[in-house]
């Protein structure tokens, strides 16, 4: 059973139990565990993260001006949620006093139509970071794309080569959402070296990624997938658990180590008996209280993140590219 101590403190339903904004703190939770499950409030974080590089992009730029990096972000369709996301990215770029530039293009935009743009933004000194936002249409090979973005302007981390320079433990443009997990997780756990980690889901964007950095942190790393035999058991055995299988509340409240600290990347609309939608991570989140000892909600963890990374990548790629790192 839980109650939100928040501010507000207001009980919903339990189909609705996601804390907004006024929510989030402590839960105080009676539960099988005794455990007092905590909220990682990632909005908030994110917030402070975007107002410490604001800062420094005005320090920079009065110390070296001309300095301003400039973000550059390519939509290729109308999915409405990635509309949402891109609006969102241009503005907070502009918020932090970088320059943005937002390249729209229609549905049935052709391969190599994209590709000529990737190069041209390749080529032009204001644009010190270039994302495509994901997903593309069908008629384009996202790989061929995502190769064909100069590493040195890869705010997304997804070129190889920044993979794999993460993977040898070098100096990479690392992605958004992984390092926007580790984040929360060193802010919230201090070291995290010796901690076993599971990480559920095996995507370059975000399973693969969280787990190199995870190894960084000296945690010893499983990442499980739909293959993966009795996942539940796997997961049981994790101080720090990441749900990362775009998959509606599929990780169940007795899948989790009374104590152990969860991270939800899922970003799921289920439908409402209203005919709107919910937003729901990939854990259930109910399920969760009284057992975990700290969890990221939906909406309002690890997402917020995903662009404040995004904004720390664009400018330690502007920095770099300036000789000023
Ligand atoms: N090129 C990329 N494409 C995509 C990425 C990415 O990192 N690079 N990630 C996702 C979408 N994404 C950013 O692009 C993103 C997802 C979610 C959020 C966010 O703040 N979520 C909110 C809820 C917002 C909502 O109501 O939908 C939250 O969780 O609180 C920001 C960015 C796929 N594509």
């Amino acid at each position: 059973m839980v109650a939100f101590a928040g501010a507000l403190g207001t009980r919903r339903a339990e189909a609705d139990r996601a804390p907004r904004a006024a929510d989030r703190g402590v839960l105080r939770v009676t539960g099988s565990h005794n455990i007092e499950t905590r909220l990682i409030d990632g909005k908030a974080f994110a917030a402070g993260l975007r107002a410490r590089i604001g800062a420094e992009v005005a320090a920079l730029g009065a110390a070296h001006p001309p300095f301003r990096p400039g973000l550059a972000v390519v939509l290729v369709g109308a999915d409405p949620a990635s509309e949402v996301y891109v609006r969102n990215k241009a503005a907070q770029t502009v918020e932090a006093g970088m320059a943005s530039f937002e390249h729209k293009l229609p549905a049935d935009t052709r391969e190599e139509d994209l590709l000529a743009l990737v190069a041209s933004l390749n080529a032009d000194p204001a644009v010190n970071g270039i994302l495509v936002q994901l997903p593309l249409p069908p008629q384009i090979d996202a790989m061929k794309v995502l190769a064909a973005i100069d590493p040195e302007k890869d705010v997304d981390g997804f070129h190889v080569i920044n993979a794999g320079r993460l993977a040898v433990g070098l100096d990479a443009l690392v992605p958004c959402t992984p390092l926007g997990c580790v984040m929360l997780l060193k802010h919230h756990l201090g070291s995290l070296a010796g901690m076993k980690a599971v990480v559920v889901g095996r995507s370059n964007i975000v399973g693969k990624p969280v787990a190199q950095l995870l190894l960084k942190e000296d945690c010893t790393v499983t990442i499980a997938h739909s293959r993966t035999r009795d996942l539940p058991a796997e997961c049981r055995q994790a101080d720090i658990l990441i749900a990362a299988v775009g998959r509606p509340e599929m990780i169940r409240g007795d899948w989790i180590k009374p104590g152990a600290t969860v991270i939800d990347v899922g970003i799921n609309r289920v439908p409402k008996a209203d005919g709107k939608t919910r937003l729901v991570g990939d854990v259930a989140f109910a399920e969760a209280q009284g057992i975990a000892g700290l969890i990221t909600p939906v909406p309002g963890g690890v997402g917020p993140m995903t662009i404040a990374c995004l904004l720390a990548n664009t400018l330690t790629a502007a920095k770099r590219q300036a000789g000023l790192a």
